[in-house]
């Protein structure tokens, strides 16, 4: 069995940077992993790279040939690579025997509700290679400064979940930074739990602009939690303490805590109600600078 995760996330949510430092704090727990870029418009790479869909296709050569911009482009690509999935496939055999696979997917939220190219790779992949994979859905924690850009972002959060079908984590990146926008209107754990969205109509209404569509908004919220479905965790990709509890959370989404135990009922008891407490402290970690590594 292959575990990994599938990034994803609008752009500049913090994807690559997440992935570098992922793979990083990943092998220093002693895990052997690789990267897999699927986001043709990813320049230049932080990190080193098992896979990359540039050696497929290019966006710039898709653009020019098709005249096509680049967001078009880029579905253009993804399609591409759903039709060349063999390829993929071949790239990803060798790596299945003891790697830990991260996919690096293009920050175009459209094509995780709208188009099915991209989950058609992942669900494919999965079927074909008995791969378990959790869906790590980064989203900037600015936008929980403003309530309006916070709804937007829980409902791409949901429309996402329901879209990939995948085990699922959404997280607030760069919560680093979270107060240099100012202070937030509520506990941080207010905008984590999305437990009673009613309170930020409140914020909504000191702005004229966005009173006007009260009702609009009340009724995106309501099927926000009615859903009841979208939460969030935070991630600070400089901090190993944060990088390590998403770790332990994704471990258990996909599984990769249960590799490897004896499936008889008494080993899985253990860990499914024991405290989580295995390799992540084991090694010792420098305080933080983004490449792990210093
Ligand atoms: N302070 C801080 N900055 C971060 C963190 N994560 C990412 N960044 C910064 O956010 C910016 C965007 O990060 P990227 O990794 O390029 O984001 P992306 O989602 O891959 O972007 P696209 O490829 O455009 O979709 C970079 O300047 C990163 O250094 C974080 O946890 N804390």
């Amino acid at each position: 069995m292959v575990f990994g995760q599938v990034v994803v996330g609008p752009p500049g949510s913090g994807k690559t940077t997440y992935c570098n430092g992922m793979s990083q704090f990943l092998n220093l727990i002693g895990r052997k992993v690789a990267i897999v870029n699927l986001d043709p418009a990813n320049d230049s790479l932080p990190y080193d790279c098992a896979v990359n869909i540039e050696d497929l296709v290019k966006l710039s050569d898709v653009m020019i040939e098709h005249s096509l911009g680049p967001n078009g482009g880029l579905v253009y690509c993804m399609d591409y690579l759903e039709k060349n999935i063999d390829w993929l496939e071949e790239k990803l055999k060798p790596l299945l025997k003891d790697h830990y696979l991260l996919f690096d997917f293009p920050g175009q939220v459209e094509l995780f509700f709208l188009h099915s190219n991209a989950k058609n790779v992942i669900t494919k992949l999965i079927k074909k290679l008995n791969l378990r994979l959790t869906a790590v859905h980064l989203v900037d924690a600015h936008l929980c400064s403003d309530p309006g850009k916070y709804i937007s972002a829980l409902l791409l959060t949901l429309s996402t979940m329901l879209h990939l079908e995948l085990p699922h984590i959404n997280v607030l990146s760069k919560i680093d930074l979270i107060e240099s926008y100012g202070k937030l209107a509520f506990n941080l754990d207010f905008y984590t739990d999305v437990q009673d969205l009613s309170y930020l109509q409140h914020q909504l209404d000191k702005d004229p602009r966005s009173a006007k569509y009260r009702k609009l908004t009340k009724e995106l919220c309501d099927v926000v939690e009615h859903f009841s479905l979208v939460n969030f965790t935070t991630l600070d990709i400089q901090d190993k303490e944060s990088v390590g509890n998403l770790v332990k959370l994704i471990d258990k989404t996909n599984g990769y805590i249960f590799a490897g135990i004896d499936a008889s009922a008494v080993e899985f008891s253990k860990i499914a109600m024991g405290a989580p407490d295995w390799d992540y402290y084991r090694y010792p970690f420098c305080p933080f600078s983004s490449d792990y590594s210093n």
